[in-house]
């Protein structure tokens, strides 16, 4: 069982976890009841999140301030992973990895060839989703690199074939003599090749236009085919169109995905009357400020040394930090706050982990008859 393909509610030992320290800090680790984890903030114990659901919140006192820190225990997801894997490569992020797989009808019934596997983001999300992925990656530490990652998480011996090809050279035909993950049977062995029957198709290479042509030996043919070539300039685009034009794929569609988080927040609504204050405010500190470096000054000039202290105490605060002041420093206010004014707002999140690539999609159908008996059943459970 892989834990990217299925869910869990425990945590338990030999299990690997996605350990959430902030957003932008996600760690992969394999639970050991004998190691740590360790943070700037402190070091937490595998043995403690072991037994605990999957979600759960693990607290320790930090070093020094005796302070709260925590981390959140998370469940393998491929959305968790794409945000936390080892980058070999530029990769798929989730807003075009979920557009692209409703697209192409991705189901527990579709077989998808992928190349290249890159840092395999992608290749988490399919072999979540669907029924085979055969994927090919020319670079050959990134093909060992990625076939030890789909090991350890199990996903390899589930419905996942790695295979170390130049898809643009040689096509995607798997055959026994081949460097791949791929067992093969009896009768594969005997026929010399896997029958892939692909379903739909993922291309993420710099010139997919040099790899569609090898793509009839391996699709089905029985079924509509779906394509989509993922490209970052749109010569790549033009170039991909030409070449699926030229090898009989139809409905030819280009699509960019756009991904924005939007956020809905609540901001104070400040009056006149504090801008005023505020500007009084301004005035009256740099005043002091002034007074304070003169007196400082004079102090020096007199080396006054001995009456810094007490002198400092019994003058005036320098600023009103215990006061709120809506336009700079002073007290924190909670969001929401109810002695305050609130209205809602939009927050666009300033930093969008979505690449994004042109993505072209087409479709292919190679036998077009008609299987009558199958029409005439359909017919006949409509009537
Ligand atoms: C941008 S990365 C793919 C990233 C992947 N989609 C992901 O989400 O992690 C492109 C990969 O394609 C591989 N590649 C490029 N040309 C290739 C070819 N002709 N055959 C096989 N792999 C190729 C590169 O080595 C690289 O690892």
């Amino acid at each position: 069982m892989s834990q990217f393909t299925e869910y869990k509610d425990l945590i338990q030992e030999g299990d690997i976890a996605l350990i959430w320290i902030s957003r932008g800090n996600i760690k992969a680790v394999t639970i050991d009841s004998k190691e740590t984890f360790n943070t700037r903030y402190g070091s937490f114990q595998h043995s403690d999140m072991i037994g605990k659901p999957y979600g759960s919140q693990i607290a320790i006192r930090t070093r020094g301030t005796g302070r709260f820190a925590f981390i959140h225990v998370l469940q393998p997801t491929p959305e968790l992973w794409t945000l936390s894997l080892p980058h070999r490569t530029q990769i798929v992020y989730t807003p075009d990895s979920s557009y692209i797989m409703q697209r192409m009808n991705c189901s527990p019934h579709t077989r998808v060839i992928e190349a290249g596997t890159g840092s395999g983001s992608f290749s988490h999300a399919f072999a979540r989703t669907v029924q085979q992925l055969y994927t090919y990656e020319f670079h050959p530490v990134r093909y060992e690199q990625a076939k030890e990652e789909f090991k350890k998480h199990g996903i390899l011996d589930e419905n996942v074939i790695i295979t170390h090809r130049d898809v643009c050279e040689d096509g995607f035909t798997i055959k026994p003599t081949d460097t791949t993950s791929a067992q093969f049977s009896e009768e594969e062995i005997t026929s010399g090749m896997k029958q892939l029957n692909a379903t739909a198709v993922f291309l993420d290479l710099p010139a997919p236009w040099d790899a569609i042509h090898h793509l009839d030996k391996v699709i089905a043919t029985d079924e509509q085919v779906h394509v989509c070539c993922f490209s970052p300039c749109i010569e790549q685009v033009d170039k991909t169109i030409e070449s699926l034009e030229n090898n009989g794929w139809t409905q030819i569609e280009m699509v960019e995905i756009q991904g924005r988080q939007y956020e809905s927040r609540r901001q104070m609504v400040r009056s006149m009357e504090d801008a005023m204050q505020r500007c009084r405010d301004i005035k009256r500190r740099k005043k002091e400020g002034i007074e304070k470096k003169q007196s400082l000054i004079e102090r020096e000039e007199n080396n006054n040394t001995t009456s810094t202290n007490t002198e400092h105490t019994q003058r005036e605060p320098f600023t009103e930090k215990a006061k709120f002041n809506p336009f700079g420093k002073g007290i924190r206010v909670k969001e929401g706050d109810p002695g305050y004014k609130w209205k809602q707002v939009t927050k666009i999140e300033s930093e969008i982990k979505s690449h994004t690539s042109y993505l072209t999609f087409a479709i292919k159908l190679v036998d077009k008859t008609r299987n009558e008996t199958l029409v005439q059943e359909c017919l006949n459970e409509t009537k």
